[in-house]
C-alpha cells in the first residue's frame, strides 16, 4: 500500500522532502499558506526529478501522489509520518504540532529545525513523545544526511522508527546520542561560518576566495572521508597519533576567533550580500541548483562506484529497492519466456536523440542473461569457482523507442542449449510492445584454461529443464535473423 508523508511548510527544505517522499513512492500532503508554495515546490520537484534518479541503478518506484491542502486539518488525515519545515521560529513550531496533534493524535512529527532540541520542542505538548528532530541538508532529495535527534521522552522505539522512515527514502540517519542544540553538522558549520565572516569583515578575503579556498581544496576531501579520515591520512605511516603531536600544539595559537561572534549589523549584510552578487550574481537561483544537483550526482556517482561513504548509502537503497523487483522475477521453468529483469531508462541512458542509447540496449539484455544465469546456478559464486558463460556472438535489433522514465522488463526464451552452450533470445519489453530484441550465443569456459568445457551438472540439469520448458515455442520471429537491407 502506498504510503503517506505530511509536510507543512514547502519553502526549501519542505519542497526537497515532498521531492524525496515523492520520488521513493509516498503520497505526499503539503500544508503551507503561501500562495505560491504549489508553484515553488513544483520547480523544486522538476529539479529533484533530474537529479535523484540519475544516481540509481534499479528502477524508482512510481512516484507518489501531491496534493496540496488548505487546512493542518486536512493536509495530516491518512498520514503516517509529518515533516515540519516551518520557518525557524520555535512558537510557530510549537503552534503547528498542536493543531497536528489535535487533527491525528499520535501521528509521528519531526522537525527539520536547524538548531531547536527535541526537547525544546517538545514542551506544553499533550504527546511529546511524538516529536523529534529530523534535520536534514539542502538539497534534501540528494543529501542523505538526516540527524536524528530526540529527547529523553522519545522512545527508542520512536527513534528507531523515525530512523527506518529516514532509510526507507533513501537517507542516512544518523542518531544524535546526546541532545545539543545545532545537533553535529549546523555546530560544525556555525564555527565555520563564523571564521569565514570574520575574515570577510577584517578584509582578509572575499566571498570569492573563501569559497575557492573550500572548492579547490579542503572541501573534496570532507565530501569522502569527513575530518578524522582525512587527518589520519595526514599523519602519514604514524596516522593520527603524529598528525595530533605535530598540530596539537596549533590549538592554543590564534588561528581562529571562535570565541568571537562578528557584531550582525547591516554593514555585515551588505558586505556579504555585494560581495555574493559579484560573484554569482550572473545565475540565477534555480540555475545555481541545477548546477549544484548536477555537481552533487557526479561526486556521489563517483563514491557510489567506490562503494563508500554517501555512495555507500546509494548502494543500499538500490539493493532494498531491487529486492522488490526480484521478487516479480521468475524462478522457476515454464512453457513461456522468463520474465528476469526489471529496469527503468534513467538519465545516464539517454543520448543525444533524446531516446535510450544503444549502448543500454546491451546493458539491458546483459541484466536479463545475468539474472537467468544466477537462476540456474551460475551466478558470482560459480564465477568465484572458475566458470562462467561467455558472450559469443550478439544481434540487437531496436524496433521501438524508450524514453526517459520509461519501464522496460526483459524476458528470456532459450532457442537451444547444450552442455557448453546456449542460444537466447531476449525481449526487452515496453508494457506489451517490444522495443528490443536481443539473440546471444553464450560458451561454457573454463576461465583459466581460457576453453569452452561442459558446464557442472547441476548448472546443465536446470539450463536443460528450461530449455525443454522452451522447446515447444516457435522460433522467435527475428531469431537467426542477418544484418541486412530489405530490397
Ligand atoms: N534552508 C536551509 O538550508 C535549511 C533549513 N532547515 C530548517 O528547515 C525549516 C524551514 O526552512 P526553509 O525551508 O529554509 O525556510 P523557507 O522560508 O524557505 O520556508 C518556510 C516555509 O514555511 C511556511 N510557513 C510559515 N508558517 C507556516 C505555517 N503556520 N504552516 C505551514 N507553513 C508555514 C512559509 O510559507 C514558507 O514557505 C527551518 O526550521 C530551518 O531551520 C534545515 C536544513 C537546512
Ligand atoms: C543554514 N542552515 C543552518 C539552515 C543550514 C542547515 O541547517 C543545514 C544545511 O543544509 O547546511
Amino acid at each position: 500500500m502506498t504510503r503517506t508523508a505530511t509536510i507543512i511548510g514547502g519553502g526549501v527544505i519542505g519542497g526537497g522532502w515532498a521531492a524525496r517522499f515523492l520520488l521513493n513512492g509516498w503520497n505526499v500532503q503539503v500544508f503551507d499558506p503561501d500562495p505560491q508554495a504549489e508553484r515553488k515546490i513544483n520547480a523544486v520537484l522538476s529539479n529533484a526529478r533530474l537529479a535523484l534518479p540519475a544516481l540509481s541503478d534499479v528502477p524508482m518506484p512510481v512516484e507518489g501522489k501531491l496534493s496540496f491542502h488548505d487546512t493542518i486539518f486536512d493536509a495530516v488525515q491518512g498520514s503516517e509520518y509529518v515533516q515540519e519545515s516551518v520557518s525557524e521560529r520555535i512558537e510557530l513550531k510549537k503552534k503547528v504540532y498542536a493543531q497536528l496533534q489535535q487533527a491525528n493524535p499520535g501521528v509521528l512529527i519531526g522537525s527539520s529545525t536547524s538548531g531547536f532540541k527535541a526537547s525544546d520542542l517538545q514542551e506544553g505538548s499533550p504527546a511529546p513523545e511524538n516529536i523529534i528532530v529530523a534535520h536534514p541538508f539542502n538539497p534534501v532529495y540528494l543529501l542523505p544526511l538526516s540527524e536524528v535527534s530526540g529527547s529523553p521522552r522519545n522512545t527508542t522505539e520512536t527513534v528507531e522508527r523515525t530512523a527506518q522512515i529516514m532509510r526507507d527514502i533513501g537517507m542516512y540517519p544518523l542518531v544524535i546520542r546526546k541532545e545539543i542544540d545545532a545537533f553535529i553538522g549546523n555546530r560544525f558549520l556555525e564555527a565555520v561560518w563564523r571564521e569565514a565572516l570574520w575574515m570577510l569583515k577584517d578584509g582578509i578575503a572575499t566571498t570569492s576566495e573563501i569559497d575557492e579556498a573550500i572548492r579547490m581544496g579542503f572541501g573534496l576531501r570532507w565530501g569522502q572521508m569527513g575530518l578524522f579520515e582525512t587527518y589520519r591520512v595526514a599523519g602519514g605511516e604514524a596516522g593520527m597519533r603524529h598528525f595530533m603531536a605535530q598540530f596539537g600544539p596549533a590549538l592554543k595559537w590564534p588561528w581562529t576567533k571562535l570565541m568571537d561572534v562578528p557584531e550582525f549589523n547591516d554593514e555585515l549584510v551588505d558586505l556579504v550580500a555585494n560581495q555574493s552578487d559579484a560573484q554569482s550574481g550572473a545565475y540565477g537561483i534555480r540555475e545555481l541548483e541545477r548546477i549544484r544537483d548536477q555537481n552533487l550526482v557526479g561526486f556521489l556517482r563517483a563514491l557510489k562506484e567506490r562503494n563508500w561513504g554517501a555512495g555507500k548509502v546509494l548502494r543500499d537503497h538500490d539493493a532494498a529497492r531491487a529486492a522488490v523487483f526480484h521478487a516479480q522475477t521468475d524462478t522457476a521453468p515454464k512453457a513461456e519466456p522468463l520474465t528476469m529483469a526489471h529496469m527503468q531508462v534513467l538519465p545516464g541512458w539517454i543520448d543525444y536523440n533524446g531516446h535510450m542509447t544503444e549502448s543500454r540496449y546491451y546493458f539491458a539484455n546483459s541484466e536479463t542473461v545475468d539474472a537467468f544465469l544466477r537462476l540456474i546456478g551460475a551466478g558470482m559464486d560459480y564465477v568465484a569457482g572458475g566458470h562462467s558463460y561467455y558472450s559469443a556472438e550478439t544481434h540487437i535489433r531496436h524496433l521501438g523507442e524508450a524514453k526517459l522514465g520509461d519501464r522496460l522488463v526483459g524476458t528470456i526464451q532459450i532457442i537451444s542449449a547444450d552442455e557448453k552452450r546456449f542460444r537466447s533470445f531476449v525481449r526487452i519489453m515496453k508494457g506489451d510492445e517490444v522495443v528490443a530484441t536481443v539473440e546471444q550465443l553464450c560458451l561454457h569456459v573454463d576461465m583459466a584454461a581460457g576453453k569452452t568445457v561442459a558446464a557442472s551438472p547441476e548448472v546443465w540439469a536446470n539450463l536443460k529443464a528450461i530449455a525443454e520448458g522452451h522447446a515447444g515455442l516457435a522460433l522467435p520471429e527475428g531469431a537467426g535473423r542477418a544484418v541486412g537491407q530489405k530490397k
